[in-house]
């Protein structure tokens, strides 16, 4: 069904709730290879199954991290500068959110809040396997796009940025109540964006709210089943790096009426250090000029949440 309507913005918008988007089995790679190549440069966005990540660790981060939400606001204050609420970035945008923000690099974790440990040890548990998975999704994206043979050293450029020591991954907990539907109108949680980094693999509590976008002012509902997937999204830097043949895919937070969504978002990111640029093996010229990710973040956090900033690093064309 395509239903028009407008949103708290006045802007006329299509919802598409018609559209299947890709959901990818991992037990068979080579048949998921070719499907997420295809998925990345059609919506910069699948869902993955069958991923291989133990549930009991998804399932007592969820656990934790639903406790640490529904404690009173000053025992979440406690937890410090990694805890927020509505602010989203340093340029004034707000949301129907609060969040948690972790560096997830090697280091191990500790929220100084968290006296028992148990929330701090399930969430280093739960980076370690996600980093995991974020690496092998990005080896079998490498072989896909540069075709059956690559070199080695080259089919693992991305997940070797992401296992160094100094990758500014970042583990982000988003926490979004329902919208009392009797006396507000429909909100936004997290506004219109694209995810900055290399990919973002996020998990939710299946309740629904994520939508993506494949054209201005067209929005797709990502059903949140089945419930054991992960979603993968193409963040800005896989686009420059794959010289735009993938999608960094704008996607949205919808509030819902009577259920609160949590999702647990893992951006995986290089170092700040690290050069990015068009890779190896992938069709030239360059669209986008060279430039460090901590360049590039500095731009992004320059910016507000629903700019486009890929097109500040466009080549200039002579
Ligand atoms: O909560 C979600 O489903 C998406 C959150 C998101 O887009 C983000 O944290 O960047
Ligand atoms: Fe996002």
């Amino acid at each position: 069904m395509v239903v028009i309507s407008q949103n708290p913005t006045m802007k006329i918008e299509k919802i598409r709730d018609d559209i299947d988007l890709p959901i990818i089995n991992l037990l068979n790679k080579s048949e998921a290879m070719k499907e997420m190549v295809r998925a990345c440069e059609e919506y910069g966005f699948f869902k993955v199954i069958n991923h291989g990540m133990p549930q009991e660790i998804i399932s007592q981060v969820e656990e934790e991290a639903a406790g640490f939400f529904a404690m009173p606001g000053p025992e979440k204050l406690r937890a410090g500068p990694p805890y927020g609420c509505k602010n989203i970035g340093l340029k004034g945008d707000v949301g129907e959110v609060e969040y948690l923000i972790l560096q997830a690099n090697s280091s191990p974790f500790l929220i100084q809040s968290d006296d028992s440990n148990k929330f701090s040890s399930a969430i280093n548990a739960y980076v370690e396997a996600v980093r995991k998975l974020a690496c092998e999704l990005l080896d079998l994206l490498m072989e896909g796009l540069l075709g059956s043979t690559p070199n080695p050293t080259t089919s693992s450029m991305l997940s070797r940025l992401i296992k160094d020591r100094e990758s500014d991954s970042i583990l982000r907990f988003n926490h979004y109540p329902p919208v009392d539907v009797s006396t507000d109108s429909p909100k936004i949680g997290f506004g219109e964006h694209t995810d900055p980094q290399i990919i973002t693999l996020l998990r939710s509590n299946g309740v629904k709210g994520l939508q993506i976008s494949i054209e201005d002012g067209v929005w797709i509902p990502v059903n949140p089943r089945p419930e054991s997937s992960f979603c993968v999204n193409v963040g800005d830097l896989l686009q420059v790096m794959t010289n735009g043949r993938f999608v960094s895919v704008k996607h949205r937070v919808a509030v819902q009426p009577f259920e609160s969504r949590m999702s647990i978002a893992y951006f995986a990111a290089p170092p700040l250090h690290a050069t990015v640029s068009c890779l190896p093996g992938v069709a030239a010229p360059p669209i986008y000029r060279s430039f460090s990710w901590g360049e590039y973040k500095q731009a992004a956090f320059m910016r507000r949440l629903g700019d486009t900033r890929v097109n500040l690093f466009e080549r200039a064309i002579s």
